[in-house]
């Protein structure tokens, strides 16, 4: 029996009422009674680890945080290591991925609307259906420590609602849960985006995307299915080799024992992780190799694999923050005697970009400037033999990354943002010389950012209906650089659109472009 599945444990919780631990004070991340406090006092009185979840599930209701920032540093502080990090870790980044299809079932179980009980009193629900049905915890822990949980965060009154609630979501396993949401769904879509946790709007998206793609044939349905659950599922951490500065080989060579570092599915760059700390990996620390999703490796190497005519001098970035792709395509470029100026509008994440840099030899890197990406088209014109848009986007390729983004997101976001990539594209396209190649790259799938942006793009450039840029085969490109022998599942388009179910890695998408004229 594990930490976490031990039902005595939540006596310390009981006691921990009885001291008169009042609701709202406790809960405060400041609170110093609780920050002080020995882990293993700590872990006498209550399950550290739920408590954490809960907290950092209250931040990111209560004031918009990310998850992922505030998670690592609370366990920190409160000295939770080990089992212990992990399981809160996957409570509540599970929680915060599979929330829809836990609200479903709880509306199933509570005798009013969601949106009527109290915040806190949800959100226990969720990570006690989580527990219950997404993890491995005995459904008498998950009931009993999620209530002793409520006791001591909400209230004893909300514990009672709580265990009854539960108690309910245990009496069903989860196949039938999923059963009945399916068959009480309105259509295909909004059965697979409530079964998969995603909203409507986005599921709708991502399976036109994939229709587009020319991916599942007949069961278009079961494909998006198989999508949401890769979205539902933690990513693996991939780092980059960056080429020239130092060898995968060396990455393994120079890491400490207990260090595992396998190769990436698809590139010779690329080292999957084995579930620890990045920054205990030295090429990782001094910046010879980094964090970075294959896809997102798969984009820059692609656009430096590009075939180009006569000079091939001058590489932009021009939407460089944080900087994983500028510092691939800086090594990249060092290798081929070539320059790189990295634009970023940010001024905070220009900083980010320069130390992403630092260990790119000297003279390589041009300039890293902060500014409008819209503007350097104008202001250089013809300038840049490869150019890099890594347009702003929606992040919807990304969503196993991001735990609670998709419940952020609006499709109004859509709108303020293809406008942006639009004219970002518009200024690469100006800033590369005739001849020249500009990939265009979104970390979404959705076709409004995708597709439809460079399509309007063309349009709009034609002179008498002849565009001044032509579709590369980006499918070459990205064949040119996985592994030798490797075969890779691309579409029937010039475009390349990466999928989490099929490549592993993010939905990144790539459109290149050589300027005709
Ligand atoms: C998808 S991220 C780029 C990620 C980056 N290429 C990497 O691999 O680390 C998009 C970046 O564009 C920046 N951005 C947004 N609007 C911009 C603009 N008008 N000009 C230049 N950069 C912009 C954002 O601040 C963000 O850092």
């Amino acid at each position: 029996m594990s930490a976490h599945d031990d039902p005595r444990r939540h006596d310390g919780g009981d006691r921990r009422d009885s001291r008169g631990r009042q609701r709202g004070a406790a809960r405060s991340r400041g609170d110093q009674s609780r920050t002080t406090q020995a882990p293993s006092q700590r872990r006498r009185r209550t399950d550290p680890a739920r408590t954490a979840a809960f907290d950092v599930l209250r931040d990111v209701d209560g004031s918009d945080a990310y998850a992922n920032l505030v998670l690592p540093p609370l366990l920190r502080e409160r000295g939770i290591t080990g089992r212990d990090a992990a399981f809160a870790t996957e409570l509540t980044y599970g929680t915060l991925r599979l929330r829809g299809r836990y609200d479903a079932i709880l509306t199933r179980c509570v005798d009013r609307p969601l949106d009527r009980l109290d915040p806190d009193v949800l959100d226990v629900l969720r990570l006690g259906a989580h527990q219950i049905l997404g993890m491995r915890v005995p459904t008498h822990a998950a009931v009993s420590e999620t209530v002793a949980l409520t006791r001591d965060r909400v209230g004893t009154g909300a514990s009672q609602l709580v265990n009854a609630v539960l108690r309910r979501v245990t009496t069903t396993p989860l196949t039938d849960w999923l059963d009945e949401l399916r068959a009480d769904a309105p259509d295909p879509v909004t059965a697979s985006a409530v079964t998969g946790s995603h909203p409507v709007w986005i599921a709708r998206a991502l399976r036109e995307a994939l229709a587009a793609d020319g991916r599942g044939g007949a069961d278009l349905d079961a494909e998006l299915d198989a999508l949401l659950d890769a979205d539902n599922a933690a990513p693996r951490v991939t780092l980059v080799a960056r080429p020239g500065l130092i060898t995968p080989d060396d990455v393994r060579a120079t890491a400490p024992d207990g260090i595992t570092l396998h190769p990436g599915r698809w590139l010779p760059t690329a080292l999957i992780l084995g579930g620890q700390d990045p920054l205990s990996v030295p090429a990782v620390a001094d910046a010879r190799a980094g964090v970075q999703d294959e896809g997102s490796q798969a984009v820059a190497l692609a656009l430096a694999a590009a075939p180009l005519e006569g000079r091939d001098a001058r590489w932009l970035d021009l939407c460089a923050g944080p900087g994983g792709k500028a510092s691939l395509l800086a090594a990249l470029a060092s290798q081929r005697g070539a320059t790189i100026v990295a634009n970023e509008v940010a001024p905070h994440r220009a900083n980010l970009v320069r130390k992403a840099l630092r260990a790119i030899p000297d003279g390589v890197v041009e300039q890293v400037r902060t500014g409008d990406g819209r503007d350097v088209g104008e202001q250089e014109p013809g300038a840049y033999d490869r150019v890099l848009v890594d347009a702003p986007c929606t992040g919807l390729g990304a969503l196993r990354r991001r735990p609670e983004s998709r419940w952020r997101r609006t499709p109004a976001d859509l709108s303020a943002l293809t406008g942006l990539q639009r004219d970002l594209l518009s200024s690469a396209l100006d800033a590369v010389r005739v001849g020249g190649v500009v990939a265009y790259v979104t970390c979404s799938p959705h076709l409004a950012e995708t597709r439809v942006v460079v399509d309007d793009v063309l349009r709009r450039r034609a002179v008498d209906g002849i565009p001044d840029a032509e579709r590369l085969d980006a499918r070459e490109a990205v064949r040119a650089i996985v592994n030798p022998g490797t075969d890779i599942p691309l579409g029937e388009r010039d475009d390349v659109q990466l999928w989490p179910h099929v490549h592993g890695t993010d939905a990144m998408h790539l459109t290149l472009l050589r300027r005709t004229r």
